[in-house]
C-alpha cells in the first residue's frame, strides 16, 4: 500500500473528512465547498499525529536535507511543526496570519537568522494562499524557503499556479485524488456523492455543482 493511500485511510478513519453539500462549508479563501478536511482532529490521536510527524520528517529528510529551521503556519500547522522539529531535532518557528498589534509586533515568532534554510509545515493546501503568505513573510525576513510540506492538498489548479509563480515547491502526505479513490473503495462515499464531488472538482470556484 502506498503511503498516500495509508494517510488517506487514516484521515477517513478519524472522520476528519466531512461532506455537507446541502449547506456548503466556506473555506478561508471564500470558496463554498461540499467537502471539508479537518486535520485539526489529528491532534486528538497520538498514534496518528506521530505517523504524520514521522511522514513529514521523512519527506523533509529526503527532499530538503539541508534544512535549518522548521516553520509552522498559524494555526493548524503549528502543532505539526512542533512534532516534526522534535523528530528532526531542529529549531522551530511559527508564522502568524498577520503581525501582532501589540508586544513586539512580530509576524514570525522564534529565532530566524537571515540566510537560514526553512521548510514550512502547513496542515492543508486548498488555494495555497496561506502557505504562500507564510513563505513571503519568511522571505521578507531573509529566509531561504526550501519548500512547503503539508498533510493534504486538494490539488487545485489555483494552488499549483500560485505556488509555481512564487517558485514554491509543495510536497504532501496525501491528496484529493487518493482520498476520493479510497473513500469510494471503502464505501465511505456513495456513487452519488462521488459524482457530486467530481462536478465540484471541475470548477471549485463556481457554484455550478450546487445546481
Ligand atoms: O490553501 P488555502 O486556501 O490558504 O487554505 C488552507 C488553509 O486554510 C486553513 O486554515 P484556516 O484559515 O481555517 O485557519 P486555522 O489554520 O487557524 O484553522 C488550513 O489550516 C490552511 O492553513
Ligand atoms: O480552505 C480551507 O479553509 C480549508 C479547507 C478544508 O478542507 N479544511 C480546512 O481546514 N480548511
Amino acid at each position: 500500500m502506498s503511503n498516500k493511500v495509508a494517510f488517506a485511510e487514516t484521515l477517513l478513519s478519524i472522520e476528519a473528512v466531512s461532506l455537507k453539500p446541502a449547506d456548503p462549508f466556506t473555506w478561508s479563501s471564500g470558496i463554498k465547498s461540499p467537502i471539508y478536511c479537518d486535520n485539526r482532529l489529528t491532534l486528538s490521536y497520538p498514534k496518528v499525529r506521530r505517523e504524520i510527524a514521522k511522514g513529514l520528517a521523512d519527506l523533509i529528510k529526503a527532499q530538503y536535507p539541508d534544512v535549518d529551521v522548521i516553520a509552522g503556519t498559524a494555526t493548524a500547522g503549528i502543532p505539526h511543526a512542533a512534532w516534526v522539529s522534535d523528530e528532526l531535532e531542529l529549531p522551530m518557528i511559527y508564522v502568524r496570519g498577520s503581525a501582532k498589534g501589540h508586544g513586539k509586533q512580530k509576524r514570525i515568532e522564534g529565532k530566524l537568522e537571515a540566510g537560514q534554510k526553512v521548510v514550512v509545515i502547513e496542515d492543508l493546501i486548498s488555494t495555497g494562499g496561506s502557505s504562500l503568505s507564510a513563505v513571503e513573510a519568511l522571505r521578507e525576513d531573509g529566509a531561504e524557503v526550501l519548500g512547503v510540506a503539508a498533510i493534504f492538498t486538494y490539488e487545485l489548479e489555483k494552488a499549483s499556479e500560485q505556488l509555481k509563480a512564487a517558485e514554491v515547491e509543495a510536497s504532501v502526505l496525501t491528496d484529493y485524488t487518493t482520498l476520493i479513490q479510497v473513500a469510494k473503495e471503502t464505501l465511505v462515499i456513495t456513487e452519488q456523492e462521488q459524482s457530486m464531488l467530481a462536478k465540484w472538482r471541475e470548477n471549485p470556484q463556481s457554484d455550478e455543482w450546487m445546481k
